[in-house]
């Protein structure tokens, strides 16, 4: 069986080695850094992570922890990313494969070859570069590192500071200064609360409103409600109606707190969650602006014809889809799309694979080890893929699912529902195993 290579050690990248490794695959996992946890380690060597200090994950350990290493109860809810570093290590560690990462080693070029692929990788200390051949790539390189910035820019010319989210890091420096906090995803939630508690102003302005979901509603981890076995047989109607209406009941409506009024319904964008945002809102710690217009030395005007004057700007304005390791000849990356078969298999290139790249309503974690679980089926003959022309057909209707359902939007681009997908997942694992039953030589996806 043809060797993997796995890109990337994060929360995606160790999932798909513990599946390889339980399976008896042979791989090599490369990682740029001196530790696994992409994200998740704080302040990684990588260059990689956009975890802040302060950072808690915004799903509960329930839902985020791998089924073949349960996270320890002794952990809290809604774990710090600390504390997510460590159950990774410990993940990587029961598991026993830690040896097979080649640590501080970048992987610069992935390279279709008749058969496989040639991966060009780059030691970060001595500069030296090696190519090996794999039959099979699994690219885990993570979607939340690579900053993306209004564009357009906004016009004019700003004095003061600005900053994207990745780059933030502590309020320390925040301290009496007015800041502006830009978007209204969960980095802008947090970032707002955050710098709230030092500055003089804060200011929080968006171009629209969104539902703000609290992380407890009666007295349970929000996604423990929404992702209830009820939840997860009835249909998505059903589960939008129940949890406006919980949302209505617990919270009240997001304009009683000066927020604008969402323009979609609730689940037709990526969730915000957030305890703190309300509260600061209503202690007036926080105030609501629309989106920036222009800039004019330190003052900012707003879309709304007000002003006010800026010391430093965070911009929260979400990431890219980055594969710099892959020409743009073999993959395109378009308006933050990547053409993947249930959102891991590239139907153009044999052996290419995609981990995690997906932005669930829950947690990517188990997703990654389900897609990993089918990735192996793939490599090992267990399982194989419908037409190319299925294929094409399932991107295109998947496509039109998300258009239909969520507001226009970079960031809406990789959205799938957990209970759903993970079914899909299951399906197509069960579909590929009887397509090599019944003998059915299923046409391979062309080079
Ligand atoms: N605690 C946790 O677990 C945390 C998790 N995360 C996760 O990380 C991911 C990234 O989150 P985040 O960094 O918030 O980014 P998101 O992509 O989720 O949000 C970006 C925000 O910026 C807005 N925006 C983008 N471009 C512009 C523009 N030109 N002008 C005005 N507004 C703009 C977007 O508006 P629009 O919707 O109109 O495009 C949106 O409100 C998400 O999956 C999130 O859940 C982030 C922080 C904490």
């Amino acid at each position: 069986m043809d060797r993997v290579c796995v890109i990337g050690a994060g929360s995606s990248g160790i999932a798909a080695c513990q599946v390889l490794s339980a399976r008896g695959i042979g791989f090599d996992c490369f990682e740029t850094g001196s530790e696994i946890g992409g994200n998740w380690r704080y302040l990684n060597d990588n260059g990689m992570s956009s975890a802040y200090r302060s950072l808690h994950i915004n799903t509960s350990r329930q839902l985020m922890e791998y089924k073949s290493f349960p996270m320890p109860e002794s952990l809290p809810a809604y774990p710090s990313h600390f504390q997510i570093a460590e159950y990774f290590d410990d993940f990587v560690k029961h598991h026993g494969f830690r040896d097979r990462i080649a640590f501080r080693t970048e992987v610069t070029k992935v390279e279709p070859l008749d058969e496989g692929f040639r991966v060009t990788t780059r030691e970060m200390d001595t500069g030296a570069e090696t190519d090996a051949v794999y039959g099979h790539v699994i690219v885990a390189n993570g979607h939340h590192w690579s900053p993306r910035m209004p564009e357009p820019a906004f016009p004019g010319s700003f004095t003061g500071t600005q900053v994207h989210a990745h780059d933030y890091k502590t309020p320390e420096g925040f301290e009496g200064k007015r800041v502006l906090v830009l978007g209204i995803g969960n980095s802008a939630c947090d970032l707002a609360v955050e710098t709230s508690r030092v500055s003089d102003r804060t200011f929080l302005a968006m171009r629209r409103g969104a539902h703000i979901v609290p992380k407890y509603l009666f007295g349970m981890p929000t996604d423990q409600l929404t992702t209830s076995w009820l939840a997860s047989k009835t249909p998505f109607w059903f589960q939008r109606l129940s949890f406006q209406l919980m949302l209505r009941l617990a919270r009240g409506k997001v304009t009683d707190y000066g927020l604008p009024r969402p323009d979609h319904k609730v689940l037709h964008a990526h969730p915000t969650v957030s305890d703190d945002l309300l509260t600061r809102l209503g202690h007036g710690d926080i105030t609501v602006k629309p989106n920036i217009e222009r800039f004019d030395g330190d003052t900012v005007h707003f879309t709304d014809g007000s002003t006010e004057q800026v010391d430093v700007v965070i911009y929260c304005t979400g990431y890219k889809i980055d594969l710099p390791f892959l020409p743009d000849s073999v993959v395109s990356v378009r308006d933050n799309e990547v053409s993947l078969y249930r959102r891991v298999v590239d139907p153009a290139h044999r052996g290419l694979y995609f981990l995690g790249l997906i932005q669930p309503l829950g947690a990517i974690m188990p997703l990654a080890e389900a897609q990993a679980e089918w990735i192996a089926d793939l490599v090992s003959g267990r399982a194989a893929l419908p037409s190319r022309a299925d294929m094409d057909a399932e991107i295109t209707s998947y496509r039109k699912g998300l258009h239909a359902r969520y507001v226009t939007s970079k960031r809406h681009t990789i959205e799938v529902d957990f209970f759903d997908y993970q079914s899909q997942l299951a399906a197509e694992r069960r579909a590929g195993a009887r397509r090599i039953q019944s003998g059915e030589a299923p046409s391979q996806p062309a080079r």
